[in-house]
């Protein structure tokens, strides 16, 4: 795939393109059909596929008052929209006077550089100043213009329409597991380790502190069997881990803070680069009576980790 920041970057080429197009956060199943869709029909013609997304999301501008709180990194959406076998995705800067254009000027973005010959989007899609485009005028311009529409009903997991908004509630709830059933993978958070107060030592379960991203979705505080990732470059090594994210009310009730234990692992991590993936929540977070009670505790969470982390295949 071509990562692109321009779609005049296509005029170039003058190829035939089926495009799918939207915000495309957390890359879930109903993005995953719609792209893959998209992908299909164009290897069936013959022709090229292309992803146009935005950054930032276009509702931090378009709702500036209302806090954004992600479900992937751009460079996560690039992999995800990568893996589906997509050529191209073009990553247009949304901006305030991007958000001005008509439902018409928009169509002439779209099209002008490139030759358009069909556009998949979701039944619900909006576009244009305040909204005001939608499916229907979107189908009109495809008989002017000579593109045509395919659009997707909203798609559905076990009776419930997936949504990205849906699935930040579910997570920040501490829903890890049903969660990843609507995002057809386990949702992570990355960070650099940063240094805690060394106490896990002393109770014999050294934790990685990571920074914890702004603007992202944390899932809710709480003990988690998780798969910690060490990236380091292109390469990755991947170790079964425990995670407990919150204010650690048996010692400080200090800040909130994500901690992660790696599992048959013994090494130095501080400003390592971990990805935490939250396979399933084991308990919510305590207060216990001190050390001893904390350990006896963990001890069991590592097992409960190992066993629910096995039942995935993992470890
Ligand atoms: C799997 C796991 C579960 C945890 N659960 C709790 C908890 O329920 N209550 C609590 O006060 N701290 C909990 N902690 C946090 C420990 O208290 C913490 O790791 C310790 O204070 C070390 O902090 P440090 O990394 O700043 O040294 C948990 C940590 C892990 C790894
Ligand atoms: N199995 C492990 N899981 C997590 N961190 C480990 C592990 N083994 C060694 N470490 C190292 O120990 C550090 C955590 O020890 P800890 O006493 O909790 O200190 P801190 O309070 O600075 O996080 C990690 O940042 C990492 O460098």
């Amino acid at each position: 795939m071509e990562l692109l920041h321009d779609l005049y970057q296509l005029k170039q080429r003058d190829e035939k393109l089926i495009i799918t197009i939207g915000a495309f956060d957390g890359v879930h199943v109903a993005h995953r059909a719609l792209i893959a869709g998209a992908v299909m029909r164009a290897r069936e013609q013959g022709v090229k596929s292309a992803v146009i997304s935005f950054n930032p999301h276009p509702d931090t501008v378009v709702r500036p008052n209302y806090p954004m709180i992600y479900l992937t990194t751009l460079e996560d959406k690039a992999e995800l929209i990568a893996e589906i076998g997509a050529d191209y995705l073009i990553i247009q800067p949304f901006t305030t006077d991007f958000m001005q254009l008509t439902p018409e000027q928009f169509v002439e973005w779209l099209i002008t550089p490139a030759n358009v010959t069909e556009i998949h989007v979701g039944e619900d899609f909006v576009f244009g100043h305040k909204a005001s485009g939608n499916i229907i005028k979107l189908r009109e311009m495809g008989k002017q213009r000579g593109f045509h529409v395919h659009s997707l009903a909203p798609l559905e997991v076990g009776n419930e329409i997936v949504s990205s908004t849906s699935i930040r509630k579910l997570l920040i709830a501490g829903y890890v597991d049903h969660a990843s059933r609507l995002l057809d993978r386990f949702h992570s958070v990355q960070g650099i380790v940063l240094h805690g107060a060394q106490r896990g030592r002393v109770i014999g379960f050294p934790t990685a502190n990571i920074e914890i991203p702004s603007n992202f979705a944390i899932p809710g505080n709480g003990v988690y069997a998780t798969i910690t990732t060490i990236l380091e470059g292109n390469r990755r090594h991947e170790y079964s881990s425990v995670t407990n994210i919150g204010v650690r009310p048996t010692f400080d009730n200090g800040s909130r803070s994500i901690e992660t234990h790696l599992l048959d692992f013994s090494d130095d991590l501080y400003d390592k680069h971990l990805k935490v993936q939250f396979v399933a929540k084991l308990r919510d977070e305590r207060k216990f009576s001190g050390i001893e009670e904390i350990r006896a505790q963990l001890q069991l969470d590592v097992m409960k980790g190992r066993e629910v982390l096995a039942a995935h295949g993992h470890g």
